[in-house]
């Protein structure tokens, strides 16, 4: 641990020093402003909705934060205090994480407004929820289905590979993947680890270089996702209730501490880490490179728009 510790004390010095100027002293506070990027907080009470159904055991978390259910700090902390919601209900054992966007988009991943020009009194907090999310949906004594209909990029993959297990839409338009190497910036190493874990070493080592974003059949082939569902039907709903109701046989008990065999281990390691994963993330966005990078690729989004 101690090791781990001095490592990453070394990698936040070395950030420091690639960055060289900090984000408040930067030229960018002057950028052009972006129309379409600049909503930052946002109400906490209708961005996500709990559906509980003690008869089956199964709980549905649809979000639903338009248009595309990237995460603000609220849309986090949402989602957090919903799966803990259905945690303390003790006839709930299974949690299926979808959207209900008309666009069917799961999630576009991290918010960008609020990685670029942040709020630096909230991007902390910021940061803190994302882990903290990470924390309640890896870690939750659920067993947790996504059924993912639509895009899940970057943060948004991360949604799904917290769950235990992945349906998703064959619809090529619909791409799945931790794209945050385009964007200039990394995956965190808690959720590089995950991606590891799911799509082994070299699969995700190519992935993370490149950015991918897997098609559904991609996905499948490298196992991103465990099952595809044909795109335009509707029984993706009907196929996550049936994958709920096969873990909900196994006894809690042992689903449980069969979950925590395979996760205990990186969950402990980023409780144990928290604030200085969060000063680094801070010291490593606010550089003027990463600041860039993100205007870029935020213009980049807005013109293929138009
Ligand atoms: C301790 C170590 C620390 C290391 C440093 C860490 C650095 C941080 C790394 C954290 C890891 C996670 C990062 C992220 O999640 S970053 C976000 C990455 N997301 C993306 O790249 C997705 C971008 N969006 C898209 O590609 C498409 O929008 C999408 C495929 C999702 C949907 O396409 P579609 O054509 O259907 O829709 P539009 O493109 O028109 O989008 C609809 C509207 O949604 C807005 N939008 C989309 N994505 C985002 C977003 N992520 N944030 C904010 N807004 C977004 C888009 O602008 C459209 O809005 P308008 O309709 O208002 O124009």
């Amino acid at each position: 641990m101690s090791v781990h510790v001095s490592q990453s004390a070394h990698k936040i010095q070395l950030w420091r020093r690639l960055g060289s100027v900090q984000y408040r002293d930067s030229s960018l506070l002057q950028r052009q402003h972006l129309s379409s990027f600049s909503s930052k907080a946002d109400r906490n009470d209708d961005l996500v909705t709990l559906e509980a159904s003690p008869d089956t055991g199964v709980a549905t978390l649809r979000m639903h934060r338009s248009p595309a259910n990237s995460l603000s700090m609220e849309m986090m902390q949402s989602i957090s205090g919903a799966i803990r919601k259905a945690e303390s209900d003790r006839k709930i054992q299974s949690l299926i994480l979808t959207s209900s966007l008309p666009s069917g988009i799961f999630s576009a991943g991290l918010e960008l407004t609020e990685l670029y020009q942040p709020d630096l009194a909230r991007l902390p907090k910021f940061w803190e929820s994302f882990q903290q999310l990470y924390l309640d949906l890896y870690g939750s004594r659920l067993s947790t289905i996504a059924s993912i209909g639509g895009p899940a990029p970057a943060a948004g993959c991360m949604l799904s590979l917290s769950c235990d297990y992945r349906i998703m839409t064959d619809n090529p338009k619909c791409t799945i993947g931790l794209n945050e190497s385009q964007l200039g910036i990394v995956a965190p190493p808690w959720l590089a680890q995950q991606y590891i874990d799911v799509i082994g070493n070299r699969n995700a080592e190519l992935a993370l270089l490149l950015g991918t974003l897997f098609t559904p059949q991609q996905a499948l082939t490298v196992g991103l996702v465990d099952e595809l569902v044909c795109s335009g039907d509707s029984s993706i709903d009907e196929m996550a209730q049936r994958k709920a109701a096969e873990f909900i046989r196994i006894p809690p008990k042992a689903r449980v501490a069969a979950k925590e065999l395979t996760r205990g281990t990186q969950i402990a390691k980023l409780s144990g880490n928290r604030e200085e994963d969060t000063e680094f993330f801070c010291s490593f966005v606010t550089t003027d490179t990463v600041q860039k990078t993100l205007g870029s690729y935020l213009e980049m989004l807005a013109k293929r728009k138009k």
